[in-house]
């Protein structure tokens, strides 16, 4: 199965924040990823605005109103901006497929773990109703646990994003091994009770390829960071096309 490259966009914005002069276009960035092949588009607008505005959002929205065929993923803190973010999309009949809920707090960093169960339960279970109603697919940040793939299920999500941060970091060490291991455990564990399986966070060119071969059912990567700084030295196309090489 092919696994689709959903392209980041926060570090566009976050350079473009640097001056007042709409450079790099957030947009245009956009348009370059989609036209080498990525299958959507993903962006992490953040409470205090470091990188993603609301602006963007929009901007991106009305741009993917022309690539039917490509998705529009938003991830962030449903109980933060994230819910608000998608309605006002809603309202104005722009697309949105995914929305992703990340448990991060307000002027986190990065993202750096998933939800916790059964803690976050009750409170996420309207949450995850309320943008199924809207249409939506509902994907949860989750670490690499196996045993927590049952609870994401009975709480209503449709995917988890496997947090991979801990694979990245582990590449090139005598871990990688395990950690693999340990990312396709949870895969398994996901597809058995039905979840969809999607995954993100410090995913690379060097490390791409060896985690989308061991990982049963990957549909969705999300890669920003490391995408676009290979963007700043090898350009978009060429960039993207790398990056699905590494899934082919
Ligand atoms: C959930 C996730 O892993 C990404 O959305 C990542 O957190 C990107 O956020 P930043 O670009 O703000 O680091
Ligand atoms: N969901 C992960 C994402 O969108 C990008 O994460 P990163 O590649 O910027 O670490």
């Amino acid at each position: 199965m092919t696994t689709h490259l959903s392209v980041n966009l926060n570090k566009v914005a976050l350079v473009r924040n640097t001056r007042h002069l709409g450079i790099p276009s957030v947009t245009r960035a956009a348009t370059l990823c989609l036209q080498a092949g990525a299958a959507g588009i993903t962006v992490h607008p953040r409470p205090d605005a470091r990188h993603i505005r609301a602006d963007d959002v929009r901007e991106l929205g009305e741009l993917l109103k022309a690539w039917p065929d490509r998705e529009y993923n938003i991830e962030g803190n449903p109980f933060h901006n994230l819910m608000d973010t998608v309605r006002d999309l809603l309202d104005r009949k722009l697309p949105v497929h995914q929305v992703t809920f990340v448990p991060d707090s307000e002027g986190q960093f990065t993202s750096d773990h998933g939800w916790n169960f059964p803690q976050d339960a009750n409170r996420l279970r309207p949450l995850i109703q309320h943008a199924k109603a809207w249409g939506l697919r509902v994907s949860l940040f989750m670490d690499a646990d196996p045993a927590a793939m049952l609870a994401a299920k009975e709480v209503g999500a449709d995917r988890v994003e496997l947090y991979t941060e801990p694979y990245a970091a582990a590449w090139g060490t005598p871990e990688q091994g395990a950690q693999l291991e340990r990312f396709a455990a949870a895969a398994r564990a996901a597809l058995k009770v039905g979840l969809g399986v999607n995954a993100g966070h410090d995913l690379n060119r060097d490390n791409l390829a060896a985690f989308a071969r061991a990982l049963p059912g990957l549909q969705e990567v999300s890669i920003g960071h490391a995408l676009i700084a290979d963007a700043l030295e090898l350009g978009y196309d060429a960039t993207v096309k790398a990056y699905l090489d590494c899934l082919k």
